[in-house]
């Protein structure tokens, strides 16, 4: 097996509370990785530094057999690493289309010297653009909401679009922050179905942090309690479950 992501030692503190301690975890090429804990486990943390949003205290990332300890979120997001994030307020006016098309990086066409110069080139790529995003939203079946305002948007087709926006930059190791919360059975399962369809028919590899165990048990393998900001026990879901350390740390006295 290879690890698309590796998490060597990682420390972080935030004034003196040690958010990170020693922390260390592999995700394998291809899997759906799931990452649980108690609130304040320090999962979005881990998560943020991962994405480069800041940089470990100490310890090492390594993405792709590359050491990117401190590479920032955009260098990360070139390379196919890449965290799913809310639609910004201004995007909410712009249809579910139009918010697909404005992800690729680099568009020749924000270039004013190449749309005088290169128009032939610009509008190729334009339509090039708009054929992916609309292969996007056949992928996702949003076809129907398609110009539809993103805000508009009911909050599970949201999150299919965030998925979306994904698939726009071939990202090839996506983390997903509790993509489930607020979203209905419904969507859930349309959510779920399509993060499987992107691991199974696209080879993406996911890393998920999720409250919903119902979501983790269909979609991860493994799964990765944190707790206190270090790994307490990695497994299935069965035996993540049936852990005794893990009842009593994380899942009370409700799970049987
Ligand atoms: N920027 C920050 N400055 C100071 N403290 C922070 C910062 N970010 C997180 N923390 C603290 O770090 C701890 C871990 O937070 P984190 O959000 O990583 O936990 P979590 O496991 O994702 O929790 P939850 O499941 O509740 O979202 C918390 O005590 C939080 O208050």
């Amino acid at each position: 097996m290879e690890s698309v992501i590796e998490v060597n030692n990682v420390s972080k503190s935030f004034g003196k509370l040690n958010v990170i301690n020693q922390c260390s975890i592999q995700v394998e090429k291809g899997s759906i990785t799931g990452l649980i804990g108690p609130n304040g486990a320090g999962k979005s943390t881990l998560f943020n530094i991962i994405a480069g949003v800041f940089p470990p205290d100490s310890g090492r990332i390594v993405f792709d057999g590359e050491d990117v300890t401190g590479l920032p979120s955009n260098q990360l997001f070139s390379r196919g690493l890449l965290r799913t994030f809310q639609i910004a307020h201004e995007f909410s006016h712009m249809t579910a289309l139009e918010n697909l098309m404005m992800v690729p990086s680099g568009q020749l066409g924000e270039n004013l010297l190449n749309t005088w110069f290169k128009p032939s080139l610009v509008r190729s790529q334009e339509q090039e653009v708009r054929q992916k995003a609309l292969d996007v939203i056949d992928f996702l079946k949003l076809e129907h909401v398609k110009n539809e305002l993103a805000g508009n948007l009911s909050g599970g087709q949201k999150k299919l679009l965030e998925l979306g926006r994904t698939m726009m930059v071939d990202a090839h190791v996506v983390l997903l922050d509790e993509i489930a919360a607020g979203v209905n059975r419904t969507l859930l399962k349309d959510l779920n179905d399509n993060i499987l369809r992107l691991n199974r028919e696209l080879g993406y590899t996911f890393l998920v942090i999720e409250h919903d165990m119902d979501m983790i048990a269909k979609l991860c393998n493994p799964v990765i309690v944190l707790a206190q900001g270090s790994v307490m026990v990695e497994g299935t879901i069965e035996e993540i479950q049936s852990n005794p350390e893990v009842i009593d740390a994380y899942f009370g006295t409700d799970v049987s």
